[in-house]
């Protein structure tokens, strides 16, 4: 059974007009798909409908099944607690993910506590564990520090860590490196490919830039204007964009990053492994 399957989503505002219109795309356990598109594409809209998390005025319409649950007739009690178990996010931003006031350590141990019942010495090797396991040296440091002590890249990873807390069977992620700088990205980009290979989770990327968003999906879903313009493997997209848009963005991708060349060898052998450069 799919993890996530979406059909013919619209999202409107107030009635008005759709903002995003007629999605449909499925992820199972191991899939990985791209959701592409410039600013005020509806990428944002659409993560927001899938955890039922619209703002009061957005209305969603067509159905958004994830894990079992029909997410856009599902009560706030049942979202609640679909958010975590079944499905975890990581934003843009990690700030908003984190407690500026609270330490890093009690923040990820809130998680842990919550969802597998740890308490004492079993808690405090968790937050270890769950922050050493995104690659964070240190991890007795980083658990003392409050979020403005510890860089944009350890502030992502920390929100990593606590998305993967409650062990979800979908991660989303959206612009989850793009407020990092370039180096940092790619970290963070093969830490996320890493950890969802490991662990076997479906990954929905959200993203602007498509040679970061095919870096870690196999699967792309173009949208321009809240529609679908076109969809097939990364690789496909970035050999032989069929639509004007799609073109448009795979131009900007070679702009942005120089060459594609590194996805081009990744896609042709080396099991699609994330280059740990986005060119
Ligand atoms: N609460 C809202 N009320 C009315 N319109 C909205 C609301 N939120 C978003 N929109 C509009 O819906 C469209 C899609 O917005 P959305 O935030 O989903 O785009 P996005 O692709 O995520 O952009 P970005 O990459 O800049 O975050 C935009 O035209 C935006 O102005």
């Amino acid at each position: 059974m799919s993890l996530l399957t979406v059909d013919d989503l619209s999202v409107r505002a107030d009635g008005g007009r759709a903002l995003v219109s007629g999605l449909s795309f499925r992820v199972g356990r191991g899939d990985r798909l791209g959701l592409i598109g410039e600013s005020g594409s509806g990428k944002s809209l659409t993560v927001l409908a899938l955890i039922g998390l619209l703002s009061p005025g957005m209305t969603a319409s067509g159905s958004v099944l994830l894990d079992g649950l029909a997410v856009l007739e599902a009560s706030q009690r049942r979202l609640d607690r679909l958010r975590g178990r079944s499905v975890a996010v990581v934003f843009q931003e990690p700030l908003a993910a984190l407690d500026p006031l609270m330490r890093v350590g009690a923040q990820v141990a809130g998680p842990l506590r919550r969802h597998r019942g740890l308490r004492g010495r079993a808690l405090r090797g968790a937050v270890h564990d769950a922050l050493a396991e995104v690659r964070l040296a240190d991890t007795t440091r980083v658990a003392r520090s409050y979020p403005y002590e510890i860089s944009g890249g350890q502030r992502q990873r920390v929100a990593i860590a606590m998305a993967l807390a409650c062990e979800p069977a979908l991660l989303i992620a959206d612009e989850p490196t793009a407020q990092l700088d370039t180096t940092v990205q790619a970290e963070v980009l093969a830490l996320l490919d890493d950890l969802v290979r490991a662990r076997g989770m479906g990954l929905l990327f959200v993203g602007h830039d498509l040679a970061v968003v095919a870096a870690v999906t196999s699967r792309v879903l173009v949208l321009k204007d809240g529609r679908e313009v076109e969809s097939g493997t990364a690789a496909e997209l970035l050999r032989a964009p069929a639509h004007p848009y799609t073109r448009d963005l795979v131009a900007a991708a070679r702009r942005l990053h120089g060459t594609l060349a590194g996805l081009a060898r990744r896609d042709a052998g080396d099991g699609g492994r994330v280059s740990r450069g986005p060119g």
